[in-house]
């Protein structure tokens, strides 16, 4: 039988209220979830093995601000990185917006990337030879579904979305840091995709800067019906997800919470 959601009970850091992940059957039926996620597992082998993502069930609505959380070294990255594509999985299954991805070559890999997945790092990675503007249009053009005006539309769009219009022309090293990240999830939005990964988003920022970024993710899923999954250290982060998802050593753990 399917259990409710448990729910963390008050406590001093600004969680409360936040489900922990759902027990219960985990997956449920893969196309009609964001992200499912079947017995993956990731090892490297090596003179000494290391097991990174050790057996995860996992399933992430349409539509939810999920957040990733738990110890240093515990696995979390790697975790996005195997949901993002941008790794290969030992084990195990990984559907996106419905998509089963584990029977797709490296070419369909990558359109499924672009076009249905966008990234938020902790360091913004925007490329420094490019103007905001052209940085955002880069995904847009790998994809190559617009034609290049209405993709310069579509990027200044996303720029006034963000209130970065009149940036448009300069360059990152002209931008602040809480600027460049809104460049950064611009371009994350650039090709329209249901999902952003996010990476520690707010971990290079000043308190109002990290505040405005965290509250844009969360408009993302209320306004734009994204579907945003975030690795964090930050309890006021994770106060504003719908979920937050506890992982130790590689496994999901319904039990941890923060210190
Ligand atoms: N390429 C690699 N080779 C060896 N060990 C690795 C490699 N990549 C990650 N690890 C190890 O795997 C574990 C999980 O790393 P991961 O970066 O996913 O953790 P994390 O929870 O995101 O950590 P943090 O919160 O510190 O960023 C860590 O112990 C890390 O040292």
């Amino acid at each position: 039988m399917k259990e409710e959601p448990s729910f963390a009970p008050a406590d001093p850091v600004g969680l409360a209220g936040v489900p922990v992940d759902p027990v219960g059957d985990p997956v449920g039926d893969p196309a009609t979830a964001a992200i499912a996620v079947q017995g993956l597992r990731k090892r490297l082998e090596g003179e000494v093995p290391v097991t990174l993502i050790d057996g995860v069930d996992l399933r992430i609505e349409r539509g939810e601000f999920v957040c990733i959380m738990g110890p240093s070294g515990s696995g979390k990255s790697s975790l996005l990185y195997l949901l993002g594509l941008l790794d290969v999985p030992t084990e195990g299954r990984i559907w996106l917006a419905g998509q089963r991805t584990d029977t797709l070559d490296e070419d369909a890999i990558t359109d499924l990337r672009l076009a249905r997945l966008g990234f938020v790092f902790q360091f913004h990675f925007l490329l420094a030879e490019f103007s905001a503007l052209d940085n955002v249009l880069l995904p847009i053009r790998k994809l190559g579904r617009l034609r290049d005006e209405a993709a310069v539309e579509r990027g200044l769009a996303l720029l006034d979305r963000f209130e970065l219009k009149a940036h448009a022309h300069k360059h990152p090293s002209q931008l602040s840091g809480g600027q460049r990240q809104r460049v950064a999830i611009a371009r994350a939005l650039a090709n329209d995709p249901p999902v952003i990964l996010a990476d520690e988003p707010t971990g290079n920022l000043d308190s109002a800067s990290s505040a405005n970024v965290r509250d844009l993710l969360r408009e993302l899923t209320r306004e734009m019906g994204k579907t945003v999954v975030a690795v964090t250290h930050e309890s006021r982060f994770a106060s504003v997800a719908d979920r937050r998802i506890g992982i130790v050593d590689g496994r999901i753990d319904l039990d941890w919470r923060p210190a």
